[in-house]
């Protein structure tokens, strides 16, 4: 693939790029908290099962920090059964009113693969649609995009189901940009504009431990698509792995790691759920590593 010269990911900070997203300047990391309204994700299902759980939950992980909220009715984490569209919108609609009633300013993203769903939460103020399945899922949801002020395109192989069961690829990191650049051709084509475009390696996502490390030592590779770069890497069974630490709820220190490497890779937008610890470590990272443009010469 045709990759940007050396340091793309420091070129896309000095662009000063900014998102759609009530104009977040992209030139440090921003932390996307996750708000899980389900009885079964991965590492907090159940835990803001409810509505009112789920936004006292994301008003908390506003206070945290967050500079985006996503709030996700359905989870897509590995063995996962579907969930309905109505079930789906019963999760979240709640949750995205009742933000907007509390009066919370934060920009908030809708994680879902139901275009019905994007739809809904969109006109409800959502400001991503960030589709896992990169707008393969639901037919609809290349004609649904447009609408969006910002669509994530995350890459997976295979479906929630069965994307475990035998991940393969060639060259992960050249196969990953490669499936992401036809999704960037296909979003534009569908008439979303390329700036509203953001891409996503989906660590997890139909992928081995040595896939996911490959994906993450070749992260800034992935600049080349020349979009704001997602990384989600948040209590991931990968960094269970790496660390030793079996519950995915304690491996908080472990994902920090992964998004300071993200941050060192140029990743713009961090996907985390322990919003906190995360905006405290990247204080520090991001005091040491200034945007080239600020560094005193
Ligand atoms: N863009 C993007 N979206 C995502 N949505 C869900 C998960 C899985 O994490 P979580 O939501 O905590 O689990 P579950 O899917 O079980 O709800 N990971 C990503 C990711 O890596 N990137």
């Amino acid at each position: 693939p045709a990759l940007l010269p050396d340091g793309a990911d420091r070129l896309a900070r000095l662009s000063g790029a900014r998102l759609p997203v009530a104009g977040l300047a992209l030139t440090r990391p921003r932390v996307m908290g996750v708000v899980n309204v389900t009885p079964d994700s991965f590492s907090d299902g159940g835990r803001h099962g409810t509505a009112l759980a789920a936004i006292g939950h994301a008003l908390r992980l506003a206070a945290e920090g967050a500079d985006i909220l996503d709030i996700g009715g359905e989870s897509t984490r590995p063995g996962a059964d579907p969930v309905s569209e109505q079930e789906e919108l019963d999760r979240v609609m709640p949750v995205l009113e009742g933000l907007a009633a509390a009066g919370c300013t934060t920009p908030v993203s809708i994680d879902t693969r139901k275009a019905a769903v994007a739809r809904a939460a969109i006109a409800a103020g959502a400001q991503i649609f960030n589709d896992v399945s990169a707008l393969t899922h639901d037919p609809e949801s290349l004609a649904a995009a447009p609408l969006a002020p910002a669509v994530c395109l995350m890459h997976a192989q295979g479906d929630p189901r069965t994307m475990q069961a035998d991940p393969r690829y060639d060259d992960v990191l050249r196969d990953v940009h490669d499936y992401l650049a036809g999704r960037v051709r296909a979003a534009v084509a569908a008439g979303v504009p390329r700036a509203r475009l953001i891409v996503d390696p989906g660590i997890g996502f139909g992928k081995r431990l040595e896939h996911n490390v490959a994906l993450m030592q070749g992260l800034s590779m992935l600049h080349g698509l020349g979009c704001p770069l997602l990384l989600g890497v948040s209590r991931k069974r990968f960094l269970g792995t790496l660390s030793g630490v079996a519950v995915a709820a304690e491996r908080v220190s472990a994902s920090v790691a992964g998004a300071l490497h993200g941050a060192a890779q140029g990743a713009q937008i961090l996907r985390v759920h322990d919003v906190a610890a995360t905006v405290q470590a990247l204080r520090v990272w991001e005091a040491l590593n200034p945007p080239v443009a600020d560094r005193q010469t």
